[in-house]
């Protein structure tokens, strides 16, 4: 139980934090973080709720079927799929899911069903890369409503404990074995997104 609870305030800190930065702008984004192995169960974002605001019905408890365990009152987040696929398929802890101007705009920039890369950047450590000039690819799957056939295209892309993709004109999903480490990598992805950006056209490569 004591586990339990380290895990909520993990979840409930980074959320109020992700809210300070504008992060969750019009209800989007959920966050997740697991609280039990076998059976799987973790702590998700309740849907539609403004995220800015922070109250003791934030997070509901799920089940490998993304069914809520205690509280029939609210519904978990309609994306809780892609955490369970997450979950079910490497050892994450965590997982993080933001809609940003920048996360979008940088997906326009590429067909779906390929991949983003960036190089020459100090923040590129932050993911886990230290060699010189090392590069870093995020895959862009298309966003389709349906969230089942959305999972269907995020699957392949889970290859391993920590891992991001980008959701075309969505947003970015982000995992990791822990909310710290989830949390540190989802910052390095936006800062590589906004740099991109504001720099020159050139520094993009497909
Ligand atoms: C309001 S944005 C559309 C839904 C979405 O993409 C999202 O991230 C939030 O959905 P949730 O069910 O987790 O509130
Ligand atoms: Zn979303």
């Amino acid at each position: 139980m004591e586990h339990f609870f380290t895990r909520l305030e993990e979840i409930k800190e980074i959320k109020q934090t992700l809210a300070k930065r504008d992060w969750f702008l019009g209800t989007s984004g959920n966050l997740s973080i697991k609280v039990n192995d076998h059976p799987l169960l973790f702590l998700v974002t309740a849907s539609g709720k403004d995220k800015t605001i922070h109250s003791s019905s934030d997070f509901l408890v799920v089940d490998e079927n993304e069914q809520s365990i205690w509280d029939q009152t609210k519904n978990p987040s309609a994306e809780a799929i892609l955490h369970k696929l997450i979950y079910k398929n490497s050892n994450a802890g965590c997982v993080l899911h933001v809609h940003t101007i920048a996360n979008n705009l940088i997906t326009q920039s590429f067909p779906t069903n390929k991949e983003v890369s960036f190089s020459g950047s100090e923040i590129i450590k932050a993911l886990g890369l230290w060699e010189e000039n090392a590069e870093i690819s995020i895959p862009i799957i298309p966003n389709h409503a349906h969230i089942p056939t959305l999972g269907e295209a995020f699957l392949p892309h889970i290859n391993g404990n920590h891992g991001a993709v980008l959701i075309h004109n969505h947003g970015i999903t982000v995992w990791a074995e822990t909310a710290f480490e989830a949390k540190k990598q989802l910052e390095a992805y936006e800062f590589l997104f906004q740099l991109t950006l504001q720099s020159k056209p050139t520094s993009l490569s497909v």
